[in-house]
């Protein structure tokens, strides 16, 4: 397997230390707003003292606030497991339609996990819920919000421009500790972090899907991130109740170098006819135990996404066929169809 990450150099960064200060706007659309005075202090003391402080003189941050940049599936799950777990979460998405879809949604998962964790004391389990959701609070101005963050984790959709356009903007605003970190699923770390002048403190953070549910964490370091980056993840993760593996930057971290192939040959062999899609998530279930079929896994990823992944992966290894275009995943998301959460894709799920 060829690299696809490989031989890109990282640009050279301006450094923001001189930026002018951003203006410490109230996050007007925030549904729970937590910018007290508290907030205001703290902001003011991260953002005139640490960036008075060299990179290598930032260690170690404790990380209590978070910004959770896109509320689509992901994103909505990494700030629910991070407010159950006693961090405040900013989350944030462009369409305040999508951030009361999101909120909704973490409710509806916090009761879930309450019923199970205090079955026998369903008071303690409304005290869990009530907790957690004063975790939460929403904006669709991440520029506004970023100031009291010590982590920011990225989970927009799986494009490089965007990625990078978002965390330029943010690079200019965030105090000198805050880490940086992207979810994405098969982009190149070092590519999103050349964007910022922060590349000591930018690293991948893969969580899966449903996030509250999955216990790993991938934690990949670029040969710039620094080990008190990586330990602070490390860490980070664990507090979360994950279970942290460290990857390298390369295509696909640990998890997707492996599930994304399997994933495609699947699709490839309902394309050829060689089994219904049934008959393929069947087999798959019941002969190797996996909790859904390739086809199945595909709808709850999102196609969008699986797709974003295979043009990126076939764009920097064109002659590789294994990442070539399949007409069936091309044919849905040009339909819409993105799986499970528009409603269909390989399946109807209305
Ligand atoms: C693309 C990438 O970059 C990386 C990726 O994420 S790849 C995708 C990785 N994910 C997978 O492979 C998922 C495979 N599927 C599964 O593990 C399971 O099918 C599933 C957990 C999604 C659902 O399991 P299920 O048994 O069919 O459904 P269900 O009974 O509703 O849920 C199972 C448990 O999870 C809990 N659960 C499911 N979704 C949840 C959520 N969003 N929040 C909280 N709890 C949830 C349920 O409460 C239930 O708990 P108990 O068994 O303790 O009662
Ligand atoms: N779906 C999956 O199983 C997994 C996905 N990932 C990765 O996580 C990321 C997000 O994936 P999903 O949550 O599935 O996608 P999604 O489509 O459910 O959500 C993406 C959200 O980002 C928002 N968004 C887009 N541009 C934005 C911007 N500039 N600022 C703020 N919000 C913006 C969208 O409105 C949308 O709500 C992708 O990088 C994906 O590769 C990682 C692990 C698993």
């Amino acid at each position: 397997m060829q690299s696809v990450h490989g031989g890109r150099k990282v640009a050279a960064r301006r450094d923001h230390v001189t930026a002018d200060l951003p203006s410490r706007a109230r996050p007007s659309e925030s549904s729970r707003s937590r910018f007290d005075a508290r907030r205001h202090i703290m902001a003011f003391f991260t953002h005139h003292v640490c960036r008075g402080l060299s990179s290598s003189a930032v260690r170690n941050v404790a990380i209590k606030h978070l910004t959770v940049i896109g509320g689509g599936q992901m994103g909505a799950g990494i700030a629910q497991v991070a407010a159950s777990t006693g961090h405040s979460v900013t989350l944030v998405d462009t369409n305040g339609e999508i951030l009361k879809k999101a909120v909704k949604g973490i409710e509806g998962n916090l009761k879930r996990v309450a019923k199970k964790k205090f079955s026998d004391k369903p008071e303690s389990g409304e005290e869990f819920i009530q907790k957690a959701l004063q975790n939460v609070s929403t904006s669709t101005d991440a520029a506004a919000v970023v100031q009291g963050s010590d982590l920011v984790v990225e989970a927009i959709v799986e494009n490089l421009k965007v990625k990078q356009d978002i965390f330029s903007g943010l690079d200019k605003l965030a105090p000198a500790h805050t880490i940086f970190a992207s979810n994405t699923s098969s982009l190149s770390i070092t590519d999103i972090a050349s964007s910022t002048s922060r590349l000591d403190r930018f690293a991948g953070l893969h969580f899966f899907n449903p996030v509250p549910v999955m216990k790993l964490v991938e934690v990949i370091g670029t040969s710039a991130t620094s080990q008190e980056t990586l330990d602070c993840l490390l860490n980070f993760s664990k507090v979360l109740g994950k279970t942290p593996v460290s990857c390298k930057d390369t295509p696909g971290f640990i998890v997707n170098r492996l599930l994304l192939p399997y994933i495609i040959e699947a699709i490839r062999m309902y394309e050829r006819g060689h089994g219904s899609k049934e008959d393929i998530d069947i087999a798959m279930k019941l002969g190797c135990g996996y909790p859904m079929g390739p086809l199945e896994l595909a709808d709850y990823v999102g196609l969008d996404t699986m797709k974003f992944i295979m043009d990126y992966w076939s764009a920097a290894n064109p002659e590789n066929p294994s990442f070539a275009q399949s007409e069936s995943l091309n044919k849905l998301v040009a339909e819409g169809k993105f799986g499970k959460k528009t409603g269909e894709g390989f399946y109807k799920y209305k």
